[in-house]
């Protein structure tokens, strides 16, 4: 089956790791509904969310997953890494173990996904007064990982938003460039999400569904005042 361009949604699946508190959920909360709160709730297995954003005048689907920090979760866990396209690797300012935990995290999605696009996350930098981490510190992880890193307060909401377009932006190009050259050939399979994906060699999924109007097509139709 091969389908239009502009009949696919693009959706990325991004799995959020750490250890047990850095601030996953938070982080997920405040990006997807925008909201803040001090309590803590650990995460039992797994949880998801998602926002649409715009990439180059396309919709975009960033399905976050919410993954337990604890070890005695790792068995479910691991399981919902499987499929992912992007993974952010964080820890917290103030809690030193979170940060030498990072690699073996690292380590545990990449042996479910392979390498895929990551970024390490410094959280919680509202409390450097009572930072267990330096600043070069974690610049050297983030060298010596070979990813980005971006410092972030959920809490005051600092460049929590651009962790995921950073990503977004990573993932919606490589879908592009493997669509333009291997879509027509590949064969349809089956996933959680939708009983119409499209699965590429690496893992990469394109989520075919009815049309939805592209910011692009709805300011066409708005220009010829047809909405
Ligand atoms: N000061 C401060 N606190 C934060 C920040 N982000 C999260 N927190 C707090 O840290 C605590 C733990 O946050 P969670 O988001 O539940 O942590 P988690 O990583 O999902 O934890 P698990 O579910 O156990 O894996 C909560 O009390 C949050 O309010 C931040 O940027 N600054």
């Amino acid at each position: 089956m091969i389908m239009r361009e502009e009949e696919l949604e693009i959706a990325i699946k991004v799995v959020i790791v750490g250890n047990g508190g850095v601030g996953k959920s938070s982080m997920i909360q405040r990006y997807c509904k925008g909201i803040y709160t001090r309590d803590y709730k650990k995460t039992i297995g797994v949880d998801f969310l998602e926002r649409m954003i715009d990439i180059d005048g396309e919709d975009v689907r960033v399905m976050l997953w919410d993954t337990a920090g604890q070890e005695e979760f790792d068995a479910i866990t691991k399981a919902y890494y499987r499929g992912a396209q992007a993974c952010v690797l964080t820890f917290s300012t103030t809690d030193r173990c979170s940060f030498e935990a990072v690699k073996d995290w690292k380590k545990k999605v990449e042996n479910e996904c392979g390498e895929i696009p990551t970024v390490l996350v410094q959280n919680k930098i509202d409390l450097m007064d009572q930072a267990m981490v330096t600043f070069e510190e974690s610049e050297a992880l983030a060298k010596s990982l070979g990813v980005r890193l971006f410092r972030t307060s959920v809490k005051e909401d600092l460049n929590v938003a651009g962790v995921f377009r950073y990503l977004a932006t990573n993932c919606h190009e490589m879908i592009k460039e493997q669509y333009n050259t291997v879509l027509p050939l590949s064969t349809p399979t089956i996933s959680q999400f939708s009983p119409t994906f499209h699965s590429k060699s690496n893992g990469t999924i394109i989520l075919t569904r009815p049309l939805k109007k592209s910011s692009k097509k709805k300011n066409m139709l708005k220009k010829c005042g047809m909405i």
